[in-house]
């Protein structure tokens, strides 16, 4: 539970914890290779933990030190992956293709996670039919097996990150070559497949949407540093426009933070990178009036991350004009939006579309987290609210936010954590 007393600037330098959604397809695409991987900078977060228990089941040795992350796969034994644990992460699915590869056979479920949309995996199942899987859907059981995965041509209906990353590590290593059309390009797309050539694979074109593989007999352990999160350094931004100040924000190259740096800066914030490019740049950022209004269409990227339409819609809520925010990827992720009501947000919802209209302060609330990005949004509107708020948590914001309290506290924000 937290207890945070709004209306504190935040001032301060953070250094951004590494990529979830980078870390978990990586993690998956170790079963493909026999010795010792390692991943640096790897976030303390639950859905690694969970991903690390689940290869663990399978036979792999797993090692999590500080940020250093040790799997070797040789041991592979198992192609089982319990209900249980799919039921609790969506990344559960980005094992089908590389396991299926490796083992010729999976057992799985439907992958759970975050209620933000209805989020099938037909795609992800399609692309591995079309390589010559034969897939059973036994009512929720998955059962798939190919003796060998042949190359393809497939084209997604959607840029789908996950459908992109399970076809990619499914044809690393399957005979012959494999065009992918209407790609997802993700950065995480573009760190995978970085990560996939040093261990040897032959891939080509992660950037422009259509991807060429070309199948290898065998791929070989390697080391790795992962990126920055984008949505975490997006979010103590975001934090930081409601609540006013001035932050420096290191550990993530801001290339890939265009879309939400260009709504910042239409807020109203003044935003400086300074030092090295890539990585090593630092990005800061002043915010010394109520955020103005934006209109905001999230989508695949280069467009506007849905991950982080929560928390820019909660500043919104604390702005000084009126905004409109346009889901187009999931058809159900405003329930965070509703939520704000508890702090005084005016939001009102029209199918796709939330129309916010600012007022400051916000009141205020006691309001439980919905998701894991909308929980982050509630402690942003908490954050620009004029006295102690209560957020509940049962564990969303640990599944991608190492510890968003302790980092909000180090930019200056008043919060109180306890276990209730
Ligand atoms: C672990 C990880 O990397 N998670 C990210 C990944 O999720 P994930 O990989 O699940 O997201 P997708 O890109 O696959 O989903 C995008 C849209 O496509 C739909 N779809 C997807 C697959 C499919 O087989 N059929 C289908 O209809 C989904 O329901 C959704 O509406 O990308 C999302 C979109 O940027 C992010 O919000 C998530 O944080
Ligand atoms: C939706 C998200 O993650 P996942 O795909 O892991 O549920 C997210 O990170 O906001």
């Amino acid at each position: 539970m937290f207890k945070v007393q709004g209306l504190k600037p935040l001032h301060g330098k953070i250094k951004v914890q590494g990529a979830k959604n980078a870390v978990l397809p990586m993690m998956a695409v170790s079963l493909l290779t026999e010795g010792r991987t390692e991943i640096r900078n790897v976030p303390r977060i639950s859905d690694v933990f969970l991903m690390a228990e689940i290869l663990r089941d399978l036979g792999c040795q797993v090692m999590f030190q500080d940020d250093v992350l040790e799997i070797d796969a040789s041991g592979l034994s198992g192609t089982v992956i319990s209900e249980k644990t799919v039921g609790k992460m969506r990344s559960s699915s980005l094992l089908l293709g590389p396991l299926l590869s490796r083992a010729g056979e999976v057992t799985t479920w439907y992958p759970g996670g975050c209620v933000i949309g209805k989020r099938p995996i037909d795609f992800h199942l399609d692309v591995l039919r079309a390589m010559g899987a034969e897939i059973l859907d036994d009512g929720g059981m998955l059962i798939a097996k190919a003796k060998k995965l042949c190359g393809t041509t497939f084209r997604f209906p959607y840029p789908s990150v996950g459908a992109t990353e399970n076809a990619l590590m499914a044809a690393a290593l399957a005979s012959g070559t494999t065009k992918l059309l209407n790609c997802a390009r993700e950065p995480e797309i573009v760190e995978l497949c970085s990560f996939l050539r040093s261990m040897g694979a032959k891939i080509s074109g992660e950037r422009t949407g259509t991807i060429t593989v070309d199948g290898v007999e065998k791929l070989f352990p390697t080391d790795h540093v992962t990126a920055g999160d984008r949505i975490c350094a997006g979010t103590y931004l975001a934090a930081a426009a409601a609540a006013g100040g001035e932050i420096e924000i290191t550990g993530v190259d801001p290339v890939v933070l265009v879309e939400p740096l260009k709504a910042l800066r239409k807020m109203g914030a003044g935003i400086r990178i300074s030092g090295a490019t890539g990585p090593k740049a630092r990005i800061g950022m002043v915010m010394e009036r109520r955020p103005a209004g934006v209109e905001i269409d999230t989508g695949p990227y280069p467009g506007f991350p849905t991950d982080l339409q929560s928390v820019f819609l909660a500043v919104e809520a604390a702005g000084s004009g009126e905004s409109r925010f346009k889901e187009t990827v999931y058809e159900a992720r405003f329930e965070a939006a509703m939520r704000l009501a508890a702090f005084g947000a005016d939001v009102s919802l029209h199918k796709d579309t939330a129309i916010i209209r600012g007022r400051y302060p916000l009141v205020p609330g006691i309001a439980e987290t919905p998701d894991l990005r909308g929980g982050a949004a509630l402690l942003v509107a908490a954050l620009a609210a004029d006295g102690l708020s209560v957020i509940s948590d049962s564990g969303h914001l640990k599944r991608g936010y190492e510890d968003i309290g302790r980092d909000l506290r180090k930019l200056g924000a008043d919060i109180e954590e306890d276990e209730l």
